[in-house]
C-alpha cells in the first residue's frame, strides 16, 4: 500500500476529515447503519490523540428525497461515538470558517451536505477540482485531510479528490482496511463457479461492472432495478417508470445498448427473475410471473418466491458469491423474500462471499443474519464491485501520488 496512514500524523493537528455516511433516508429521517460504526473508530481515534476535527460528507443527491442536511448524521455520530458533535449549515461559507477556527482539541464539527455545494458535482478530474472555490477555501483551514470514504472513492468528486493534489492527504482507518480487503478479494482466484447476486437502484454502476466481469463471473443473478431493465432488454413489457420515482427510464437510455450486447453475448451467464412481486390492493405482498405481465401497471419491489427457488441452487453450487445491491425493497418486510432469501441460502453454504453496499449490508442484520456468516461485509458498493474489476479508484489514487 502506498498511501499514508493516520500512522503518519502527529497528533493535536487541524485535520480535515471525509466520511461516506450516505444513508437511507425514510421519510425524512436518516437511518443509522454501519457506515456511522465504522467511521466512528476513526473519529474516536482522532478525538484520542487530540486532533480538532471538521468532517466533510454528503448525502443524497440533488433532486431525491433522500437529498437532506448533515444535521440528523451528526447526532447519530454522536451517539455512536460517544462524544459531542456539532453542526454547521455550510460547508465552506462564513460560519463554517469561523466555526473551524473555534475547535479546540478532541472538538467534532460536521460540515453541510458537500452536495450542497455546486463545485462539488459533477465528475470531473482532479486537477479540475482540486482548483475549485470550494477546496481552495477549506484547504487554507486545516493541517491535513484525511479520507476515510472507500465506499465513495469511485467518484471523482471534489472532497473526494480535490484535496489530496493541494495539502497533505492520509487515509482513513475504514479506508485502509477496506482498500486492503477489498484489494485481496480481487486478487483471488477461485476454481469453481463464481456467482454474483446484481440489484439496488443504482443500475448504471453495477451494469457498467458487469460488462467488465463477464471473464470472471460465471453465473449474474439478476433483481432490482437492473433486473428489471434486463427484463425489458429480453421482451418483457417492465423496466420503466409508471410514477415521478424516476428509476427506470433514465438508466435504460444510458444503459440499454450494453444491457442488449450482454444478453446477445453472455445470455448464458445471466438468470433474469421469473416472477416479481408488487402490493395488491389491499397492502398484501402479491406476486406476478413474468410470463403472465402484458402491460406493467404496478410497481416490482421484489423478486418472486420461484425466482429465489431458481437461484438458491445456483449459490448452493458456487464456490464464491458476491452480493451488489438488493434484490427488492427489503426495508419493507413483505418486500424482503428476495433478499433475506438469498443472503439465507448464501450464509447456509460454505462458500466464499462478500455483501457491499451501504443499504444491501442493512439486510443481514435486519432478518437475523450474523456478520461472520459472510465471508465479508463491505460499507462499500459500487466501489467494491469497481474494484472487483481490478480498476483504480480514483479517489484512492490521488492519496497515492
Ligand atoms: N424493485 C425495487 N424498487 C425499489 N427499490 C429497490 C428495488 N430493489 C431494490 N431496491 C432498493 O435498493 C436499495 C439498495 O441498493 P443500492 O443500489 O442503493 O445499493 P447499496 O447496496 O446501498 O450500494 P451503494 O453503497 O452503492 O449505495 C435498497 O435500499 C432497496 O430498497
Ligand atoms: O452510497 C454510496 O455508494 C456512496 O456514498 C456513493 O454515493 P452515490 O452513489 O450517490 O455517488
Amino acid at each position: 500500500m502506498t498511501f499514508q496512514t493516520l500512522d503518519d500524523l502527529d497528533d493535536g493537528q487541524r485535520v480535515l476529515v471525509r466520511l461516506d455516511l450516505n444513508s437511507p433516508v425514510e421519510d425524512g429521517t436518516v437511518q443509522d447503519n454501519r457506515r456511522f460504526d465504522r467511521h466512528a473508530e476513526t473519529i474516536s481515534e482522532l478525538i484520542d490523540r487530540g486532533f480538532e476535527v471538521a468532517v466533510l460528507a454528503h448525502q443524497g443527491r440533488p433532486g431525491r428525497d433522500d437529498f437532506v442536511s448533515l444535521e440528523q448524521h451528526a447526532d447519530i455520530l454522536a451517539d455512536h461515538i460517544d462524544h459531542d458533535v456539532d453542526f454547521v449549515d455550510e460547508t465552506y461559507g462564513p460560519q463554517a470558517i469561523h466555526d473551524i477556527a473555534d475547535l479546540d482539541g478532541g472538538d467534532v464539527l460536521v460540515l453541510e451536505n458537500t452536495r450542497m455545494c455546486d463545485d462539488e458535482l459533477p465528475e470531473e478530474d482532479p486537477e479540475i477540482k482540486s482548483q475549485t472555490e470550494f477546496v481552495q477555501t477549506l484547504a487554507g483551514e486545516f493541517d491535513a485531510y484525511i479520507n476515510d470514504a472507500y465506499s465513495a472513492a469511485h467518484r471523482s468528486h471534489a472532497s473526494l479528490v480535490g484535496f489530496p493534489l493541494v495539502m497533505d492527504a492520509y487515509a482513513g482507518r475504514v479506508m485502509e482496511t477496506e482498500y486492503e480487503a477489498n484489494t485481496a478479494i480481487a486478487e483471488k482466484e477461485f476454481d469453481g463457479q463464481v456467482t454474483m447476486v446484481v440489484g439496488g437502484t443504482k443500475a448504471t454502476d453495477v451494469i457498467d461492472v458487469m460488462t467488465h466481469l463477464d471473464e470472471k463471473v460465471d453465473d449474474f443473478l439478476l433483481g432490482g432495478i437492473a433486473g428489471e431493465l434486463f427484463l425489458r432488454a429480453a421482451g418483457y413489457p417492465v423496466g420503466y417508470d409508471i410514477d415521478d420515482a424516476n428509476l427506470y427510464d433514465e438508466q435504460w437510455e444510458q444503459n440499454s445498448e450494453k444491457i442488449e450486447s450482454m444478453l446477445e453475448d453472455h445470455r448464458d451467464q445471466i438468470t433474469l427473475a421469473v416472477d416479481l412481486a408488487y402490493e395488491d390492493d389491499d397492502g398484501d405482498r402479491a406476486e406476478q410471473a413474468v410470463d403472465d405481465i402484458e402491460e406493467k401497471s404496478v410497481s416490482y419491489l421484489d423478486v418472486g418466491s420461484e425466482t429465489v427457488m431458481e437461484y438458491s441452487p445456483i449459490i448452493r453450487d458456487s464456490e464464491a458469491v458476491f452480493v451488489k445491491g438488493a434484490l427488492g425493497m427489503f426495508e419493507d418486510e413483505r418486500f424482503s423474500v428476495g433478499t433475506a432469501g438469498v443472503l439465507e441460502a448464501i450464509a447456509d453454504t460454505d462458500c466464499f462471499s462478500v455483501v457491499g453496499g451501504g443499504d444491501t449490508s442493512r439486510a443481514i442484520e435486519m432478518y437475523g443474519m450474523e456478520e461472520d456468516e459472510f465471508g465479508h461485509v463491505s460499507i462499500a458498493g459500487g466501489a467494491y464491485i469497481r474494484a472487483l474489476t481490478g480498476a483504480e479508484l480514483v479517489g484512492v489514487e490521488v492519496l497515492q501520488r
